[in-house]
């Protein structure tokens, strides 16, 4: 059904993608000569490339409308994927064919091949032979065929069939019609070998060059253009005008520079031959991923020229050329994928019908006008069975053409006739006029240049006749009808292509099915494979799940053993921060009440934290107050001077009674305290002389205890004390408390000693001078 009329009954036209194929070429002498491997392997029946370096790798697969191997003829290319595109043509829509591929794999073969070879000429010439085939065969329609030729050079569109040499022209686009190229050369043809000497016109102005790759590479994009017309009658009865285009493209492949090693000139095409292929690709990426609104056609005047063919209103195959062999790999891949995604481009070809520029139209009404013109002119009847004219029927117009063709013939033998009648009743008449004798000169000169003018205007009106009968005859010409005596053979010749075009076309749509059933099958496996590791990885996880929970659960009991056990370390922690907070409390009470500020401070400045022993210590501890005096005591006694042990308490805090009180008392204290509140005590500014002691020199410090705290004794004092002391006498100023002291029981003692009561008692009495001692700190009441 015809698209308009799909259009009115609101069905929208199918859109349908492009048919790819693939095809590999040989590998060339040269090749084989180096020693290179094939990496392509083609299965012609399903319609699949497998391409594998080496036995053990994974070979990369793909899959085409068809494959063609280095074995492939070119009828066989032809018949099974260029015929069916032209005989689409030839209903109105309109076809491209283009190859593309990497430099030299065999795109100007496929595409030209050997021209003046039966068995290796490509497609384009046998399309050429086809069309006119197809044409003669049917004698219902008129056909106009005109054909044009440009390529792509360095991003210019040159005219290849221009008579005054390479031209360049412009791109234009016409809404509905789409992007045209101005001013091409268009040449209307009636036969195949008309169409065969415009190519090879053309070819000798394309650009080709040797390079590294192939000695004769196509250095420009070129795009051979058949137009056909058909008039014929449609469904309604009426004349209608088809018009189908039919592109023939010989793409200039993608080239490395690496491996051309390509300079120059060879290099500057070839940066543009790749730029344009790439935006090729981009072109066909944008269709496919149905992600991008925009299409960058306008990027490249290739683009520009074949939006119609990708993603437009035109039936496209891409014929994929690729090379064998292995150190091509990458390219062979790269056109693989390309082609691969070509396939998803769809197109919704519809047929051009009765476009408004039809130049069969226009060929129709000149015809009209001549006919009348000449029987206005005398020529006689042109139309006999009526006037069908431009829109009539064509099956009249065909008799029509054929008894103008008749007519044509007995007009041109009549006018011959009458212009040879014309000049020999001029010629008589001269003779005559010559001949009178009774006329004057001047008349006789008359009468012959009437004579002469006469024949003339006879002359121009049968040369016009002629003129008028030559441009019909040509026109005629021009528009093609079937011809009824045509060759049986060539009608079968036909008959025949179409038969196997049928045929492939069936193996195709059962390939496709078959493809589609694969991948379905392939998606079920791949599904299947999807769930059965599911449920695989459903058993491993639960396992898993096991494992982490038993982990889980032990780690939770754990934490709850640990809990208890930080808890309980907690409260003996506590316990112990209790113990040594009091500890240091009563270090603080004893300091606070019992030593100077000055002297504390003296004595934090002196001491060092030894590392090893993790304690501090206090330097040169031996030579200093009562050590040095037991040292001397010692010495006097003759006995050797061993460790001295502090005797700061004892001196200087307590009063015992008696010896061994005293003895056990030394030990105990010595024990606890000694660390903290050292009764070595050196004056500032004596360390130099601590270096080289002389226990002699060594001047001890001694305290005084009081109700009020401690207090710096005076040397004198404190020795005219001891020395009372020496004698029994009891000092009457001896701490209280020191007394009522239990041997050992030192916090006691610090209660006692620090009773806040008494404490502010003391305070109270003394006033300011209580003031000079710290308080004990931290104690409660
Ligand atoms: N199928 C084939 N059978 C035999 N020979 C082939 C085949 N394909 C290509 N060749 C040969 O390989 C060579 C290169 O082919 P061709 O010129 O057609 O490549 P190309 O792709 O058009 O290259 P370029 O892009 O450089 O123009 C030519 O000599 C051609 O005859």
């Amino acid at each position: 059904m015809e698209s308009k009329e799909l259009r009115k009954m609101g069905i929208k036209k199918k859109s349908e993608s492009v048919r790819v194929v693939i095809r590999c070429r040989p590998l060339s002498k040269k090749e084989v000569a180096e020693g290179r491997e094939k990496v392509v392997n083609m299965d012609y029946a399903n319609g699949e490339i497998l391409v594998q370096k080496s036995v053990d790798e994974v070979p990369k697969r793909f899959t085409f409308d068809c494959v063609y191997d280095e074995n492939t003829l070119q009828k066989d290319i032809f018949d099974e994927t260029a015929f069916p595109i032209i005989e689409n043509i030839l209903e109105g829509y309109n076809g491209t064919i283009f190859a593309y591929g990497q430099t030299g794999t065999g795109k100007t073969h496929t595409m030209a091949g050997v021209l003046d070879s039966d068995e290796h000429k490509g497609i384009t010439p046998r399309a050429f032979e086809t069309i006119f085939k197809s044409i003669n065969i049917d004698e219902t329609k008129q056909y106009l065929v005109r054909a044009s030729y440009l390529e792509i050079y360095k991003e210019e569109v040159l005219d290849l069939l221009n008579k005054g040499g390479v031209q360049k022209l412009e791109l234009k686009e016409k809404p509905g019609s789409g992007v045209y190229v101005k001013d091409l050369s268009t040449a209307l043809v009636e036969t195949p070998e008309k169409l065969m000497e415009i190519m090879v016109r053309g070819n000798k102005n394309r650009h080709v060059g040797q390079t590294k790759m192939n000695h004769e590479s196509s250095r420009s994009h070129s795009i051979f253009t058949v137009t056909i017309e058909c008039g014929e009658v449609g469904a309604d009865g009426k004349a209608h005008i088809k018009v189908g285009k039919l592109n023939m493209v010989d793409l200039a492949g993608s080239e490395k520079q690496s491996k051309t090693q390509a300079e120059g000139v060879r290099l500057e095409e070839a940066i543009k031959i790749n730029l344009s292929l790439t935006t090729l690709c981009h072109v066909i990426s944008s269709l496919v991923d149905g992600k991008s609104q925009y299409v960058p056609y306008r990027d490249s005047k290739l683009t520009r020229l074949l939006q119609d063919s990708l993603g437009g209103n035109t039936k496209t195959v891409m014929i994929a050329n690729i090379g064998p062999a292995d150190y091509n790999m990458d390219e062979t891949l790269s056109t693989l994928r390309y082609a691969s995604r070509a396939k998803h481009i769809q197109n919704k070809p519809r047929i051009n019908e009765d476009p408004k520029d039809a130049m069969l139209r226009e060929f129709q009404e000149e015809i009209q006008r001549l006919r009348e013109q000449l029987e206005m002119a005398g020529g006689g009847k042109f139309n006999p069975n009526g006037t069908p004219g431009p829109g009539g029927v064509v099956e009249v117009e065909k008799v029509v053409y054929e008894a103008d063709k008749k007519q044509m013939a007995k007009l041109e033998k009549k006018i011959e006739k009458e212009k040879a009648l014309i000049k020999a009743k001029a010629d008589e008449q001269r003779k005559k006029i010559i001949e009178q004798k009774n006329i004057a000169e001047e008349e006789r000169q008359k009468l012959l240049d009437d004579l002469k003018k006469k024949e003339q205007d006879q002359e121009k009106s049968k040369t016009k006749q002629q003129k008028l009968l030559k441009r019909l005859k040509n026109m005629e010409e021009k528009v093609l009808i079937g011809n009824e005596v045509m060759n049986k053979a060539m009608k079968q010749e036909i008959e025949l292509q179409k038969t196997k075009a049928d045929v492939e076309e069936r193996r195709r749509e059962q390939l496709r099915i078959k493809q589609e059933l694969q991948e379905a099958e392939d998606k079920k496996i791949n599904l299947q494979k999807e769930y059965k590791n599911q449920q695989e990885e459903l058993v491993g996880k639960k396992a898993e799940y096991q494992k982490i929970w038993t982990k889980y659960r032990g780690a939770l009991d754990e934490k709850n053993d640990l809990e208890i056990d930080i808890q309980r370390e907690r409260e003996s922690l506590m316990m112990r921060i209790r113990e040594l907070t009091n500890d240091i409390r009563l270090k603080h009470l004893i300091i606070d009440n019992y030593m100077p500020a000055s002297e504390y401070v003296k004595i934090e400045r002196r001491a060092e934290w030894n590392e090893e022993l993790k304690e501090w210590q206090i330097p040169n501890l031996e030579y200093t107050g009562n050590n040095i005096k037991k040292n001397k005591k010692a010495q006097k006694e003759g006995k050797k001077i061993g460790d001295v042990e502090s005797n700061f308490l004892y001196e200087h805090i307590l009063n015992f009674e008696d010896d061994s009180e005293e003895e056990d008392y030394k030990e105990a204290a010595t024990q606890r305290v000694k660390n903290m509140i050292s009764n070595i005590l050196v004056e500032e500014g004596e360390e130099e002389q601590l270096e080289a002691p002389a226990p002699e020199q060594q001047q001890a410090i001694y305290y005084k205890y009081t109700e009020n705290g401690a207090e710096r004794e005076d040397p004198e004092k404190s020795k005219k004390k001891k020395d009372k002391k020496k004698k029994g006498l009891q000092s009457g100023k001896r701490p209280i408390t020191a007394k009522k002291m239990k041997k050992g029981d030192i916090v006691s003692m610090v209660e006692t000693m620090t009773n806040a009561q008494s404490v502010n008692k003391i305070e109270s009495k003394k006033g300011a001078k209580a003031k000079h001692f710290p308080k004990a700190k931290g104690l409660g009441p």
